[in-house]
């Protein structure tokens, strides 16, 4: 990886509350330029709040925001001259075509005619949106739409990104051509704050994460050390049947077992040895697994252990695969 050494973003000591209702309790996030930042958080966590005060859109009761070196009390105009913010509801007009909605966008930051027509046709381009640059956003699906929306906030060609959990509700395949994009932006020296509710989304894209859970930032770091930081490895073992499986629950502490589907999760750090010591256990009372897995941790085990709060992660949308469940 790069060595990044500045911050595009840093904040100390968010606080926010809406009336007696604490939702931001003292939080601190900094992001260095040129990677991806996840936030992570059940829902009604905290993290369009979060977004909302970094991006200048709502005030803190309390704790500073410095973007791109610009503190937003007392420099917000540079500060939001610096950022693009792509939220869960998407501002692109229906009404207007793809190309249309660019515009409209090039117009509003003055960048003139001819340098508006060239960077919306080149973000058609980088969006592959060229076949429908003509057609009226309401013919759209929503892949589509929510490329058009980030396109829209690159117009200003900002260096720091907000995406507002840029992903949910799309199919498997608009996700990774989502996630294609964003890599492309960070590539190209863009600094990228996202929340999400997806833990692949988060595993795959984010250099840092920070776990958001009543009102403070639970945990923080590269996935990699999140998963050091939480068990939930172990081997699942198949059974043929529901007898060997109770039989096979007994020989261990600290088992889940799963009757409709005949699997024993047993804990274990993965190693080749701690395998063994559980087939032989299985073994001395005679008891043959029909199959075996073993499951490193992953950041699912991570939400579940510093969140408690598993349920309340689920997304109200259609989950696509790796969503929290
Ligand atoms: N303007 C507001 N007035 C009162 N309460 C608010 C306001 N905005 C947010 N809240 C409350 O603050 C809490 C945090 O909301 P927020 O939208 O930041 O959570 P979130 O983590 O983004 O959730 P989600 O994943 O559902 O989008 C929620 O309980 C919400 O109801």
């Amino acid at each position: 990886m790069t060595d990044h050494s500045k911050a595009a973003i840093t904040a100390s000591g968010l606080r926010k509350a809406f009336g007696d209702h604490v939702v931001l309790d003292g939080i601190d996030v900094t992001v260095e330029e040129g990677t991806v930042y996840a936030m992570l958080g059940p829902n009604g966590a905290g993290k369009t709040t979060t977004v909302n005060i970094l991006t200048t859109l709502l005030t803190a009761d309390a704790g500073s925001v410095v973007i791109a070196g610009h503190d937003v009390a007392s420099a917000g105009d540079a500060a939001r001259a610096a950022i693009g913010v792509t939220g869960q509801f998407s501002a692109v007009d229906n009404l207007l075509t793809g190309r249309e909605n660019l515009q409209l966008i090039a117009d509003f930051r003055h960048l003139g005619k001819k340098e508006g027509r060239e960077r919306g046709q080149r973000l058609l381009d980088q969006f592959d949106l060229v076949d429908s640059a003509t057609k009226p956003v309401s013919t759209y699906s929503q892949g589509m739409r929510r490329r058009l929306d980030l396109a829209m906030t690159l117009v200003g060609n900002p260096r720091v990104i907000f995406l507002d959990e840029p992903t949910t509700g799309l199919d498997p395949r608009s996700r990774h051509s989502m996630w294609q994009l964003i890599r492309e932006l960070t590539a190209s020296g863009v600094t990228i704050f996202l929340t999400t509710q997806y833990l692949d989304e988060a595993d795959e894209l984010a250099d840092r994460v920070a776990v958001l859970d009543g009102g403070r930032i639970v945990a923080e770091g590269t996935p990699d050390a999140l998963k050091q930081r939480v068990p939930g490895g172990h081997v699942q073992l198949q059974f043929a049947d529901a007898a060997a499986l109770a039989r096979a629950a007994a020989c261990f502490d600290g088992v889940t077992s799963d009757e409709e589907a005949l699997t024993l999760s047993v804990p274990s750090d993965g190693s080749p040895g701690e395998l063994r010591t559980v087939l032989d256990r299985l073994g001395r009372d005679g008891i043959e697994p029909s199959g075996l897995s073993m499951h490193s941790p992953d950041l699912d085990d991570v939400f579940f252990a510093l969140t408690g709060n598993g349920e309340a992660a689920s997304p109200t949308t259609d989950s696509p695969e790796g969503a929290v469940r």
